[in-house]
């Protein structure tokens, strides 16, 4: 079983690359997991809309580039699907018996995604109406795919 986050810029605060090493060792029990970061857009103060969303293309492109044709996948966005965990745990256990090798997770850039990428998506997931800061959802979303994992494992990690 593979697992992919694609995401957009680099990692810059260190409490996030602890958190991320921390739970890319957790992780390494069930998965074989590719961190891939896709190149960021730089985002002018006062960018017009026509420029903001040729951002987004250009980095969905990006993201788009590296995304399997048989992978099952997970983008998230605000206005996607809210799971409790033990319901994403289902669906991804449901994918990997459908034969899914990879499981494909993207997390967008500080403008978000285009809805012409977000259409792709077997599953739009959301984690609540609140905006989290991209660097900030890469260590959320890593925590919920060890749970879902652990959760699959009937491990007392998730009460
Ligand atoms: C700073 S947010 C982008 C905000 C942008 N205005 C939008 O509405 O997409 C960057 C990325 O983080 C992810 N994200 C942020 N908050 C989220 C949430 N509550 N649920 C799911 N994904 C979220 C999404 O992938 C989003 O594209």
């Amino acid at each position: 079983m593979k697992i992919k986050i694609i995401t957009v810029g680099k990692l810059k605060e260190k409490y996030l690359k602890e958190g991320m090493a921390e739970y890319q060792k957790r992780l390494s029990r069930f998965a074989k997991l590719e961190l891939i970061e896709v190149k960021d857009e730089k985002t002018p103060e006062n960018a017009s809309l026509a420029e903001n969303q040729q951002i987004i293309a250009t980095e969905g492109k990006r993201i788009e580039d590296k995304i399997g044709p048989r992978d099952y996948l997970v983008i998230l966005a605000i206005e996607g699907q809210q799971l409790p965990s033990e319901q994403f745990s289902k669906q991804l256990g449901q994918a990997m018996l459908a034969g899914h090798g990879t499981l494909t997770f993207v997390i967008g850039g500080s403008l978000g995604l285009t809805p012409a990428i977000k259409k792709r998506a077997d599953l739009l997931l959301s984690f609540g109406k609140l905006t989290l800061p991209h660097q900030l959802m890469r260590l959320v979303l890593i925590e919920q795919i060890y749970r879902a994992f652990m959760i699959q494992a009937g491990s007392p990690y998730h009460k």
